[in-house]
């Protein structure tokens, strides 16, 4: 099978999405920043992108009927008092639409607002096929103004066929040798996926043609950039890294952005260990995995299998996740089989 039709689907409702973040990271106040019941923050652009994301494919893929799963719900929304932040997430979903031709001037209430995001709370699985989307990947680096990511992948029997991931503060050029204050004119990327075609990136503005990227093919460990997450510091990355002997300091970074500077040689290792038990939720990872196993890379748990995104909403692996090149998988599994040991953690 192509998936051309949902290719240019998806690329269609993330670019879109992603025009409504960049309105929203323009202005966005820290008063209007809420807090979930889990204390994670969460912002109209995560609303208002998922939303943006569920009408644009509905409307493109018709008359499929759409299975989509969404990190948002709409009960916060729902509640007394949050009626005028609702009518502002309106507001950006009609002008985002409205930016597209084919769209412009269609109706929309809050209502079809609030049933959109609703659509995204299908369970996934093994069986049929199901959209997975993150509408605001990475939603701390948003709110500092940094990096993030509109991640939006197609699972088929289980497998992730498809990914479509923007980018919209990411440097055009390195993301790890720019600094986060790279000049705003070269930033914004658009990466994309299909099984067994490669991944490509093309600039979020414009027209220019995208380019087929490929992961690093340093072999020189002493030379490797190491990419892991900004918010919280794990203490066996630094011990997998000292004995890969890799010298350059890590780059932390937020979102599955992360991914796509693998895919395309930015770094060669991204870790994600994480604290005693936490759940990985598959929207964090599908996008991201297929952008960088198709330009060439590895992404597997610790004991060097491959992530099961069959099993609903959340992976099911135990311990962290290794996003690599080939040519290093060998040596970064036995650094951090020996690392594991050493800190008494099992598979
Ligand atoms: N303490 C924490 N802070 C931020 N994100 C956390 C977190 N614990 C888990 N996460 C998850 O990790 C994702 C961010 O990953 P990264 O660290 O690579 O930026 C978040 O996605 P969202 O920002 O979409 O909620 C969230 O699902
Ligand atoms: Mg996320
Ligand atoms: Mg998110
Ligand atoms: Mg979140």
């Amino acid at each position: 099978m192509s998936y051309e039709k949902e290719l240019a689907a998806a690329k269609k409702a993330v670019s879109l999405a992603a025009r409504l973040s960049q309105e929203v990271q323009k202005t966005l106040l820290q008063s209007e920043v809420w807090t979930k019941s889990d204390r994670s923050p969460v912002t109209a652009a995560d609303y208002g992108s998922q939303a943006v994301v569920s009408l644009v494919l509905e409307r493109e893929l018709q008359p499929e009927k759409l299975s989509l799963v969404a990190e948002e719900e709409t009960g916060d929304l729902r509640k007394k008092g949050s009626e005028v932040f609702l009518e502002g997430i309106t507001k950006l979903v009609k002008d985002a639409l409205d930016s597209e031709d084919s769209y412009a001037g269609s109706p929309l209430s809050t209502d079809d607002v609030l049933n959109a995001i609703d659509s995204g709370k299908s369970e996934g699985g093994c069986s049929g096929c199901h959209w997975v989307l993150d509408p605001i990947d990475g939603t701390k680096g948003f709110v500092r103004g940094e990096q993030y990511a509109v991640g939006l992948a197609l699972l088929v029997e289980g497998k992730v066929v498809l990914g479509v991931m923007a980018c919209p503060n990411l440097p055009l050029a390195s993301a790890v040798c720019e600094t986060n204050k790279s000049s705003k004119e070269n930033v914004g990327c658009l990466f994309f996926a299909i099984t067994g075609s490669g991944t490509y990136v093309q600039p979020l503005k414009g027209n220019s043609p995208p380019q087929k990227v490929q992961v690093s093919s340093n072999e020189n460990l002493e030379e490797a950039k190491f990419i892991e997450s900004y918010h919280v510091s794990i203490p066996i990355h630094g011990s997998i890294t000292k004995k890969l002997g890799i010298k350059a300091l890590p780059v932390r970074m937020d979102s599955q952005a992360k991914y796509a500077g693998v895919s395309r040689g930015d770094a060669e290792i991204y870790l994600r260990f994480t604290l005693n038990g936490y759940r990985e939720c598959i929207w964090d990872h599908a996008p991201g995995s297929i952008i960088t196993t198709e330009a060439g890379g590895v992404v597997c748990d610790a004991a060097g299998k491959s992530l099961d995104f069959s099993k609903g909403k959340y992976l099911s692996h135990k311990t962290g996740i290794i996003v690599t090149t080939t040519k290093l998988k060998p040596w970064v599994l036995k650094a951090v089989r020996e690392s594991m040991e050493e800190e008494n953690l099992h598979f």
